[in-house]
């Protein structure tokens, strides 16, 4: 099970080692071997049914009954952001932040959480007079606001309008730059996983099927022949063909 580690200072921030989850007498998560170096962005890709979620619940800490015999080593401070906010509709959006938050100065720590997803002024604001773009950024500012060594996130993005989605990818690429968390990021969005991860692992019938590393000037150039090839790679390893 999760191993804790306290304030250590980890070589790698998530090491999974021969990870089995099944459900009766099948395996969706089969021997399942992943690791991730502090700060570095890694995107799971893999059809439905692959057990994307599956590992991002076990990381999370979230799954009591993941297989005892598998290695899995997370960091102390996790957190996660799923599709759907989940933010407290009876909570004002500074106080969805800061809740349960135990450290000094919490309510300016969550006001500057705020300011970074461009959401200044809107603290006393309730959930529900946000778009739903905005209520993610309250999402990423109430994780950030932790400062997780390792942040999940399971198709955050998902729910939301292409354009508004990529406002998010901007985003998230200058949070990640500034806070350096080790990340997880579950997609179904092959270019969203180009444009945001230092390397894309595709996942199928619970083991790593592929893995990509991406450069950074192909990711920032999805006009690039570079992109073009790295985008055809990841669809054959998910069994796509175009
Ligand atoms: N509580 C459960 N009981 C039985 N089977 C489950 C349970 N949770 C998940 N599964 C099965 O495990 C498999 C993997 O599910 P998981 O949600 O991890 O897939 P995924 O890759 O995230 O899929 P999607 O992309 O559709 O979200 C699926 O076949 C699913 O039916």
């Amino acid at each position: 099970m999760a191993t804790h580690t306290g304030g250590l200072v980890l070589e790698k921030a998530v090491e999974v080692r021969g990870l089995v989850r099944s459900y009766g007498d099948r395996a969706v998560l089969d021997d399942l071997d992943l690791s991730i170096a502090p700060g570095e962005f890694v995107a799971l890709l893999g059809k439905s049914g692959s057990g994307k979620s599956t590992l991002l619940r076990a990381l999370a800490g979230l799954d009591h009954d993941v297989d005892g015999h598998g290695e899995l080593v997370v960091p102390a401070n996790v957190s996660v952001v799923f599709q759907d906010s989940r933010l407290l509709p009876w909570a004002r959006v500074l106080d969805n932040v800061v809740l349960g938050l135990r450290t000094a100065n919490a309510e300016n720590r969550g006001r500057q959480s705020l300011a970074e997803v461009g959401l200044a002024g809107r603290e006393k604001a309730w959930p529900n007079e946000l778009s739903g773009g905005e209520q993610q950024r309250v999402a990423l500012a109430r994780s950030l606001v932790r400062e997780p060594e390792l942040l999940l996130a399971d198709e955050p993005f998902g729910a939301l309008d292409a354009l508004t989605r990529l406002k998010m990818h901007a985003l998230l690429r200058k949070l990640c730059a500034a806070h350096r968390p080790a990340v997880l990021l579950v997609t179904h969005d092959v270019d969203e996983s180009i444009v945001l991860a230092d390397r894309v692992i595709v996942l199928d019938e619970g083991r790593v099927a592929a893995e990509q590393r991406i450069e950074p000037a192909i990711s920032r150039s999805p006009a690039d022949p570079g992109f073009a090839a790295v985008r055809s790679r990841l669809l054959d390893a998910l069994g796509v063909s175009l």
